[in-house]
């Protein structure tokens, strides 16, 4: 049967997420859509069994390949490399880590039949992030996500819980993505030519916590997605509005700064 769906998973020293993720997520898509899904890890040479682990899944019967990459390194790129390598029409990104859950995947890929692209939103009644996600994580996420405000609609933009249908990125008006950083979702969002009056989907999730391995957020990644965001402003705004836009993070670092004092005092 033709692949249709691809999910895309960038990894980097996973080894112990990659068989839960694998059977979750096959199990959660049923017997007829696992037939037409393939999953793609795209592991920065972790050298870490991660490989024997896919080898032992693929024995099994499952659908599933590891990329490997000695070359490169980073999420974005990972990301943008298994898009390319893909052969579905719909194309899925998650975290190895578990943290989106493979549960949703369903709903995300039916959502996407209809929608040029789709995010898994935190942001939703009903869903949200557990409670034992650490407290400076959420202060630098709120921060992202408001910085990111003047760029997208989108209620979760620095979701890497995400889909699009390939045909965009393929389109030769699609503008280049930037390969560095942690917030593909939002470059995309902002250079691919997606329709203007087809809404972007959302699909609630509760954000899990990582039980196995470790978080790759670093200040590199933090200073990444600032140097992203101005490229973004400019792209969307021009050059000449920048001034405006260096106001606008000098408000949003207080921001930051009388959130953090907020929930620590
Ligand atoms: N190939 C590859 N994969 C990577 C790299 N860095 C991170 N990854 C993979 O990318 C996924 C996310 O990395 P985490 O380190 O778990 O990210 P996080 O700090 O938990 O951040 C999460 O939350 C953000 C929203 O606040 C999300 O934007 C982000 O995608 C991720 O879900 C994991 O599967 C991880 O192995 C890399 O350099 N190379
Ligand atoms: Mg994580």
């Amino acid at each position: 049967m033709a692949i249709v769906n691809s999910v895309i998973v960038p990894a980097y020293k996973e080894k112990l997420n990659i068989k839960p993720l694998t059977t979750r997520l096959f199990a959660a898509l049923g017997n007829d859509a696992s037939k037409s899904t393939e999953l793609i890890f795209v592991d920065d040479n972790s050298q870490d069994g991660s490989v024997e682990e896919v080898e032992t899944l693929q024995k099994q019967g499952y659908n599933v390949k590891i990329i490997v990459r000695t070359e490169e390194r980073g999420l974005s790129s990972a990301v943008m490399r298994g898009f390319h390598d893909a052969e579905g029409d719909y194309l899925l990104c998650m975290d190895a880590d578990l943290q989106h859950p493979p549960e949703s995947v369903p709903a995300m890929f039916d959502n996407l039949k209809t929608h040029p692209f789709v995010l898994g939103t935190r942001y939703a009644p009903g869903v949200g992030i557990d409670k034992d996600w650490p407290l400076y994580r959420r202060v630098i996420s709120s921060t992202a996500r408001l910085m990111a405000r003047p760029l997208t609609t989108a209620s979760d933009p620095m979701s890497g819980f995400f889909g699009l249908q390939k045909k965009y990125l393929l389109d030769p008006a699609a503008k280049d993505i930037n390969p560095e950083g942690f917030k593909i979702a939002l470059d995309l969002l902002a250079k691919l030519p997606l329709p203007a009056n087809e809404p972007i989907g959302e699909v609630p999730f509760s954000f899990g916590v990582r039980t196995e391995g470790e978080s790759k957020l670093s200040g590199k990644v933090i200073v990444q997605y600032l140097l992203q965001l101005k490229e973004l402003y400019v792209f969307k705004f021009g050059a000449n509005n920048l001034i405006i836009f260096l106001v606008f993070w000098i408000i949003l670092a207080l921001y930051f700064l009388a959130k953090l004092f907020s929930l620590i005092f």
